[in-house]
């Protein structure tokens, strides 16, 4: 057994090493232990170019192989055999336990199932009332602070997006919380620890990791994060108990998120509080900092693109009118609009890397083998930013989107919402919320220019996080809110 295992390490570190990649050095491997979150993302561009298609990482005794083009990408994504997790999801599991997004295996599959009635269409029906008036109080924001010469919009976007899943998905006004600023502190305090633990690789090793500083800061962090998510589950349990006794709770056909988990707990089904717990972070975490930093990127983006700023405008006004409050069908007609969102996603996929584990042996296009057991990691942004997939990739084209030149390309050349049986759960929503805004915003607002798109900075992060602000000036159109 001993010479089989040898045999098969050996054979492990021959594939991975016959990879190209940076050069490696004892222990840290290709890691520089002095990133910064800033340097990090831009060294890692560095290597989508250098080392295009495909390159591979190590430290310790642990390797991951990077994947940029479509034809490997769907190799990993489209097989069930690859479905679990890389090793850099394990920083999560303090925070969001083993939870939709960080499981693996059978309970990944019986939490999906569960939770998918959650995002079906009815559901999403329900929660424009909602969206519409979380844009409203947006918009009324905005009219507060336009007079100012730029707005960073990080802020009243983040708020619009975590009151909005707070609302539409957990049933609780997150507003009238005492401790959201520190949440979403928290989410920024963690993701710069996940980064800098990414680089240090001694921090990998429990007994290390767990007698340093940086292990009591990251225990502050996680409590505030999950006294924030108790104090959900605390108040929806409480109005649960309530309308389940007046009996209006019956009649509702499907539930959303938070109220179906709790019924399936009352029930007895598959779910225990900590199991919910593990589920309301996720889905605070993933159902608000993804579309808040998408948003933010697209109003920087059409501040900058005047003439298809005015095109999405002109569509609003032919389909939704003289109204300021859009239904979720005239939503879905906005496909001009819709073409927008896709290409601001292309150029700013919030998460901009996944990773996986390979389940089985892969030969990928370019003739290199993933040996069973390795990291892989797969480069969304990278992937978007190709220039023989993408004519011109920095260019702001919503045409890319037209049915025609979708046809074109390579179903897996587009990805924001990563695809296969591990896609995003909350894409539509996503959608939906996106749209809400967007036509809130627009229709209230002409946005001019602060910030370009060639000079923003990004962070490696849980999300494609800005290093800096993101500045757009908000010129109010004249109409009534
Ligand atoms: C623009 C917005 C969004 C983008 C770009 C996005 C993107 C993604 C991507 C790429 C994944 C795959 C992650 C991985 O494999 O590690 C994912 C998974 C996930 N997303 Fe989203 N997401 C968005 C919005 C949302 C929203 C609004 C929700 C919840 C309401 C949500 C909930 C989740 C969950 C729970 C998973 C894990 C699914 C699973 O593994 O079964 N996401 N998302």
């Amino acid at each position: 057994y001993q010479i089989q295992r040898r045999k098969r390490y050996g054979e492990f570190w021959k594939y991975v090493m016959a990879i190209p990649g940076p050069k490696g050095y004892p222990l840290v491997g290709t890691n520089n232990i002095f990133h910064t979150q800033e340097s990090m993302f831009e060294e890692d561009r560095e290597r989508g170019k250098t080392y295009f298609p495909i390159y591979k990482t190590w430290s310790l005794d642990l390797a991951s192989v990077a994947l940029i083009i479509p034809e490997d990408i769907q190799l990993v994504l489209n097989n069930n055999k690859h479905i679990n997790k890389s090793m850099f999801y394990d920083f999560l599991h303090s925070w969001l336990g083993s939870g939709l997004l960080t499981s693996g295996g059978a309970k990944w599959h019986k939490r999906r199932k569960i939770l998918t009635p959650a995002f079906h269409f009815n559901i999403l029906q329900e929660f424009i009332e909602i969206l519409n008036r979380e844009t409203q109080i947006l918009v009324e924001n905005l009219s507060k602070i336009c007079d100012q010469p730029f707005v960073n919009v990080v802020k009243p976007i983040t708020e619009y997006t975590l009151f909005s899943i707070g609302e539409t998905s957990l049933g609780v006004q997150l507003r009238e919380y005492s401790n959201c600023s520190q949440y979403k502190q928290s989410v920024y305090d963690f993701g710069e620890s996940f980064t800098y633990k990414i680089a240090r690789p001694w921090l990998w090793i429990p007994v290390i990791y767990k007698s340093s500083h940086r292990y009591q800061k990251d225990k502050k962090t996680v409590k505030n994060l999950h006294d924030f998510s108790m104090s959900v589950i605390k108040e929806r349990q409480k109005l649960f108990t309530e309308v389940k006794s007046n009996g209006s709770y019956s009649e509702r056909k499907r539930l959303a998120l938070l109220d179906l988990m709790l019924k399936s707990y009352e029930n007895g089904a598959d779910i225990d509080i900590e199991g919910i717990r593990e589920e309301v972070d996720t889905f605070i975490f993933e159902g608000h900092d993804t579309t808040s930093v998408s948003l933010c990127y697209t109003l920087m983006v059409l501040a900058n693109e005047q003439k298809i700023q005015e095109e999405i405008y002109e569509e609003i006004i032919s389909i939704v009118g003289d109204s300021s409050i859009p239904t979720y069908n005239e939503l879905g007609e906005l496909k001009f609009m819709e073409r927008c969102i896709k290409e601001s996603l292309r150029l700013y996929p919030s998460v901009p890397v996944i990773g996986r584990v390979a389940g089985e042996e892969i030969k990928t296009k370019s003739g290199y083998t993933i040996p069973k057991g390795c990291n892989i990691s797969i480069m969304f942004y990278d992937l978007h930013r190709r220039p023989e997939i993408w004519k011109n990739p920095e260019k702001f084209d919503p045409d890319r989107f037209l049915q025609d030149n979708v046809a074109k390309r390579h179903p897996f050349a587009y990805l924001p919402f990563s695809a296969g049986s591990r896609n995003c759960i909350g894409q539509r929503f996503a959608l939906l919320e996106l749209k809400a805004a967007l036509f809130g915003i627009l229709r209230n607002f002409k946005l001019l220019p602060v910030d370009k798109p060639e000079d923003m900075k990004y962070k490696t992060d849980l999300v494609l996080r800005p290093a800096g602000e993101i500045k757009v000036k908000f010129v109010p159109r004249l109409i009534n809110v």
